[in-house]
């Protein structure tokens, strides 16, 4: 069995690279080598712009793939979307010059710019805006004030809107990169059962990024308080210390309650506190 997995070159490529990596999917060539060689046996990697993928999954030509959300709706791509990597996150946003007045602009028939030619399309009909539309293949937030009025662009930072002195009047949509699939190939139960440890694999590394390893000692009689610090949800690995009195306590907690907590658990008497990085959490 073999799947054809195909990877979006640009810029979403460098977080898919470091996730696969984590998840134990090493890739080796040189960058411009649109086929680098996988240390998977099942795995055929290509590379491809990532607008190119959905209609391609779509189509049977590949089985797996990444793309951001954006670009699966904009081509209505009848894929399946195993996992939201949550990557690259963007709005799709229509803007205007700033001092422009949005009541004003959408009430006369206006020019509208940008790459999303569909999404853009169904959002003039649906707020019954009069416009003629321009196709755009980059640089799209510069075209307003002499050649379009209204900018359907992605926005991730708000640096291009800002710098081009334009302002948000709506938000369209959120997009992030999506694990996606050919429909056919979860039809092939070797196919799916692989897709499936794949998409496992990649959120137990994603679940491994968001927590720590906390482990720390206590005497007997503060491991009640100890253990009560810590978050509700986990139940800690309690040792007895070897040769000695008191206990070694062991929980996986989220990055983002370390900082209150340490405080807290040396309070509780926790003592000799180790913080180490979790790799991977697979229920
Ligand atoms: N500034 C950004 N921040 C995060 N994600 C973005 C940004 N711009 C685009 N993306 C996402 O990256 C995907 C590819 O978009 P795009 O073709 O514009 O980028 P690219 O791959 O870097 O190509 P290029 O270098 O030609 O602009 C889209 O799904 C889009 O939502
Ligand atoms: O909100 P920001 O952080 O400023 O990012 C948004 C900008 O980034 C992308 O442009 P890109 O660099 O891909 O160039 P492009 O205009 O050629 O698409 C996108 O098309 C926006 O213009």
């Amino acid at each position: 069995m073999l799947l054809k997995f195909v990877l979006p070159k640009g810029r979403q490529f460098k977080s898919i690279q470091t996730l696969l990596n984590d998840a134990g999917i090493k890739l080796a060539g040189s960058e411009r080598n649109y086929r680098p060689a996988c240390n998977d046996p099942d795995l055929e990697i290509k590379m491809l712009k990532s607008q190119n993928i959905p209609p391609l999954l779509a189509w049977g030509r590949h089985d797996i793939g990444f793309a951001g959300k954006d670009w699966i709706e904009e081509q209505s791509a009848e894929v399946v979307s195993m996992l939201d990597l949550g990557f690259d996150p963007v709005r799709i946003v229509a803007s205007i010059p700033e001092d422009w007045d949005w009541e004003e602009v959408k009430a006369r028939k206006l020019i509208a710019v940008s790459e999303y030619t569909n999404i853009s399309k169904r959002y003039l009909e649906k707020e019954g805006i009069d416009s003629t539309f321009i196709r755009a293949f980059g640089a799209t937030e510069v075209f307003p004030p002499e050649d379009a009025d209204l900018v359907i662009d992605n926005t991730s930072t708000g640096t291009t809107l800002k710098e081009n002195r334009l302002k948000i009047v709506d938000t369209l949509m959120t997009s992030s990169t999506q694990f996606i699939a050919d429909p056919r190939a979860l039809d092939d139960p070797a196919k799916r059962s692989k897709i499936e440890d794949m998409v496992l694999l990649f959120e137990s590394v994603l679940e491994g990024r968001k927590r720590v390893l906390l482990e720390m000692n206590c005497d007997e009689n503060r491991l009640e308080e100890v253990v009560n610090a810590l978050p509700a949800m986990k139940s800690p690995t309690i040792s007895k210390l070897f040769r000695q009195d008191g206990f070694a306590v062991k929980a996986a907690v989220l990055k983002s309650e370390v900082r209150e907590l340490l405080p807290r658990l040396r309070a509780a008497g926790a003592a000799d506190i180790l913080e180490t990085p979790i790799r991977k959490v697979m229920p």
